[in-house]
């Protein structure tokens, strides 16, 4: 499979002191759904920018389709800001959008036809956008990101603040994009779910460089442990009686032990704190998500209010 994106060792400062992107190289394949994750200010806009020639690169190389001009044609990007004018129908936002592209006529009628099917917006197609659900704008949003046929699309956390049903509709949608367009996806998420679900390959940056990457099942297996989450009376004392054996984290007022056989385990974890009179009052033990990759490599762990950003 072809390079869609390739990205060598690229720089990018803000001002005197603030590295966006430090030395971080790439590659993102042709016809994969390839998903960017990290906390805030991590460099995922900055990242994004740059391959839609928003910015540029101080130093290192960045190719699209193998060239280092980037064909604007050959790109669609939908950012979180929706580019959909209120006052107009679905249907004129989509044929505004065509002309800006050079469609017209037949062709155009048609495209938008195409879309307004393909999104299930053909019985909304004439009422007034401003009455749209946010799911039904998110889906024009995209309708309009495609309306050239671009072989590279952005999306830029394209379900944020959509309920769970239009958040699964939407990624059917992005799916069948991929498989009958042929189209490459980039996209951005804090929704662990949503990568997971969406991405052929993942890549996790944090402080403006790649820290892993891989497929989401790959990026499991690095984790390759359960965690025991433990809340207790005496944290700190647990913490450090924990952490001289195990790999523990402290996450605001539960502990995160990482562990191979994590429920064989449990025994022998609890009993080390029942022996120095610690009482433990919840315990579960999970497998490896996405969430646990993201925290073994960025420190973090990934909070309801920043998923809910
Ligand atoms: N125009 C700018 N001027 C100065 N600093 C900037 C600018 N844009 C981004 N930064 C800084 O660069 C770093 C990376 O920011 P970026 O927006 O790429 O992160 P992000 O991962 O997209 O974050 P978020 O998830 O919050 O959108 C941050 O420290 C940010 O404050």
């Amino acid at each position: 499979m072809k390079n869609a994106v390739e990205m060598k060792n690229v720089m990018k400062t803000y001002g005197k002191n603030v590295i966006a992107l430090n030395n971080l190289s790439l590659i993102m394949k042709e016809g994969e759904i390839s998903s960017l994750l990290g906390p805030n200010g991590s460099g995922k806009s900055t990242t994004i920018r740059m391959l839609t020639s928003l910015a540029y690169p101080d130093e290192g190389e960045i190719l699209i389709f193998g060239n280092k001009k980037i064909d604007k044609r050959l790109i669609g990007c939908v950012s979180q800001s929706s580019g959909i004018d209120s006052m107009e129908t679905g249907r004129e936002n989509l044929t505004l959008q065509g002309r800006i592209y050079g469609l017209k006529g037949k062709k155009l009628k048609e495209r938008v036809d195409e879309l307004l099917r393909v999104f299930h917006l053909q019985e909304d197609a004439d009422r007034l956008s401003k009455n749209y659900s946010g799911g039904m704008r998110r889906k024009l949003d995209l309708a309009m990101g495609i309306i050239h046929r671009p072989k590279l699309l952005f999306l830029d956390e394209p379900t944020t603040g959509l309920d769970p049903e239009a958040r699964k509709e939407l990624w059917n949608t992005i799916k069948r994009l991929q498989h009958t367009e042929g189209m490459t996806v980039i996209l951005t998420t804090h929704y662990m779910e949503e990568a997971d679900e969406l991405s052929d390959w993942i890549a996790f940056i944090n402080d403006g460089t790649i820290v892993a990457e891989g497929t989401a099942e790959e990026l499991k297996s690095k984790v390759g442990k359960d965690t025991v989450t433990i809340t207790c009376d005496k944290q700190a004392q647990a913490y450090s009686i924990l952490q001289a054996s195990y790999k523990t984290l402290e996450d605001k007022d539960q502990l995160l032990v990482m562990i191979e056989e994590g429920e064989q385990k449990l025994a022998g974890i609890l009993e080390k704190l029942r022996g120095n009179q610690i009482n433990v009052s919840s315990v579960t033990v999970s497998k490896p998500d996405l969430g646990d990759v993201y925290l073994l490599y960025t420190g973090k762990k990934l909070s309801a209010e920043e998923e809910a950003e």
